[in-house]
């Protein structure tokens, strides 16, 4: 059997970004306006820290203009919804993303809800999910659609395929689903309770893992020659240090067709997928042309 293939979305992404860069770069020659994306951090994770930071580069990279707001952990719900009001009225505001997790005093939903669905880049919104899920025009969560963006780079069309997604959540798991649908894939969603895991992932020849638990997915759970994309990104004690591991042990994954490693995979394509959806948004806002 071939060895398994790495599914590279660090080179990937960089490519995206290239592209997106020269789409900005044209039509801020065309219409002399520029995309604008505002990132909202409430609080000091320090991993919330580090992904805010590459938004920021990666915005600038782009040749957009980043709108960064740091909040301290205590800050309450009324100022966070006034700021998001702020930034929804905002013109040069294209895009606006709050980083998750928030602190536990605020509500997610509540705050989620409030941001402009047409402004909503993360795709979290009901109205997003509600277009996505009835085939509309929609702004897609960032981390599925660059899984399927890998998917259809590495592997063309994918009609007719089985995919098994391991995990629900309304920000990966669900709106997997839809795009697999909607890309003709036949979608089983599991979770770590579905009875049989492992005789259920082994059906797969897609096997998405978004389950946020290191290495869970062994390497016997895995068809040989499926395509396997690892949402997962843990960070686990390592003697003194620690490091990343995905939720499928790559290791054991050697007859895989295909593997996205943790880091370089999916992780990258979530930003890259946030300036395409940033672009989207500003696209949207443009004046018709005559
Ligand atoms: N509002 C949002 N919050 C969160 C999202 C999101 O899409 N919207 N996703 C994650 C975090 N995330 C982006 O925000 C993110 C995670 C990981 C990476 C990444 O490039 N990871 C690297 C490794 C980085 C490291 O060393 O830690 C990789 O996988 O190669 C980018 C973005 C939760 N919150």
């Amino acid at each position: 059997m071939a060895p398994v293939q790495r599914i590279d979305g660090k080179a990937f992404a960089a490519r995206m970004t290239t592209r997106i860069a020269d789409e900005v770069r044209s039509l801020f020659d065309e219409a002399g306006l520029k995309p604008g994306l505002a990132v909202v951090l409430v609080g000091h994770d320090p991993a919330s820290q580090v992904y805010v930071g590459a938004k920021h580069k990666a915005t600038i990279a782009a040749g957009m203009k980043s709108f960064e707001h740091r909040l301290p952990a205590e800050t309450s719900e009324d100022v966070l919804l006034g700021l998001i009001a702020q930034l929804n009225a905002d013109p040069n505001v294209h895009g606006i993303l709050v980083q998750l997790p928030l602190p536990a005093h605020l509500d997610a939903s509540a705050v989620i809800a409030a941001i402009d669905p047409s402004k909503n880049v993360d795709g979290f919104h009901v109205v997003n999910a509600g277009q996505l899920a009835t085939g509309q025009d929609a702004l897609v969560p960032c981390t599925p659609l660059g899984c399927l963006f890998l998917l259809q780079d590495h592997l063309g069309d994918l009609s007719g395929l089985h995919a098994v997604i391991v995990g629900r959540s309304n920000i990966v798991g669900k709106p997997m689903a839809q795009l697999l649908l909607g890309a003709n894939c036949t979608v089983t969603i599991a979770h770590s309770g579905s009875r049989d895991l492992p005789a259920l992932c082994r059906t797969a020849d897609i096997l998405i893992a978004a389950v946020g638990r290191p290495e869970m997915i062994r390497g016997d759970w895995i068809k040989p020659g499926a395509t396997v994309i690892d949402v997962g990104i843990n960070r686990i004690p390592d003697g003194d240090s620690t490091r990343l591991v995905g939720d499928v042990a790559f290791a054991e994954a050697g007859h895989a067709g295909a593997i996205t490693p943790v880091p370089g995979g999916v992780g990258p394509m979530t930003i890259a997928c946030l300036l395409q959806n940033t672009l989207t948004a500003f696209r949207r806002k443009l004046p018709a042309k005559a």
